[in-house]
């Protein structure tokens, strides 16, 4: 992968699998390529060269990639003047569940995140912590075989990044999860860690 107009690559070679069901951290540098990363594997940038595939339960092709997945981003949209419920419900509606369902699921994924008692807040006034755990919860309702999140517990303190952490681990439905993180204890927590270096994914 190369940016237009940039002078060296910024992933070159980069080779990643990722079963179902698994959870997969990737580590590196700051600048290393691991939000490029994700950006290529969730179909957000084209990469200058090679595939994406998503393998179906006979290895064969599934869906396009954006079609599978779901995003945990600080920058996703969200709808500030709705509720936090209204804004999980919305993941949930796109897997087809009627409105009372959707309801109930997002007010269930908002308790799973120590949301419960904010779900009527307009999520303009939610705090960053609180907002991200809004995010993780509708990426979540959406139900989708692949989770793609960028720093998901970023901005969040030890105990809440925990109870997020629990929450994003357990409440994936058997999905396949890739998680960018800086923070060594999310990695440890995941089936898998690798690292970025030199714009190569190596094991951690
Ligand atoms: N849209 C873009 N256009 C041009 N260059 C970009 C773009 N996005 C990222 N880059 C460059 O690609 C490189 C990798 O960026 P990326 O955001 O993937 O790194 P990262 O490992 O996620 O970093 P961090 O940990 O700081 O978030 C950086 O040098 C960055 O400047």
């Amino acid at each position: 992968m190369r940016y237009p107009r940039a002078r060296q690559d910024v992933l070159t070679g980069a080779n990643l699998h990722v079963d179902h069901g698994t959870t997969v951290a990737i580590l590196g540098p700051s600048g290393s390529g691991k939000s490029t990363l994700l950006s290529v594997l969730g179909g957000l940038v084209r990469p200058t060269s090679g595939t994406v595939r998503v393998e179906g339960e006979n290895g064969g092709a599934a869906h396009s990639v954006r079609d599978v997945t779901s995003w945990v981003l600080q920058t996703v949209n969200v709808l500030p003047e709705r509720s936090a419920l209204d804004n999980v419900a919305v993941g949930a509606l796109t897997r087809g569940l009627d409105g009372a369902a959707a309801r109930a699921e997002a007010a269930t994924r908002l308790s799973a995140v120590g949301l419960g008692d904010r779900a009527g807040e307009k999520v303009r006034l939610l705090s960053g912590g609180e907002l991200q755990r809004v995010v993780i919860a509708r990426a979540l309702a959406t139900a989708r075989p692949f989770v793609l999140a960028d720093e998901p517990t970023g901005q969040l303190d030890r105990a809440t990044s925990d109870t997020v952490l629990d929450a994003l681990l357990s409440g994936t439905g058997g999905a396949g999860m890739v998680i960018v993180t800086h923070d060594p204890e999310v990695a440890e927590r995941c089936d898998r860690t690798v690292r970025i270096e030199n714009g190569a994914v190596v094991p951690a």
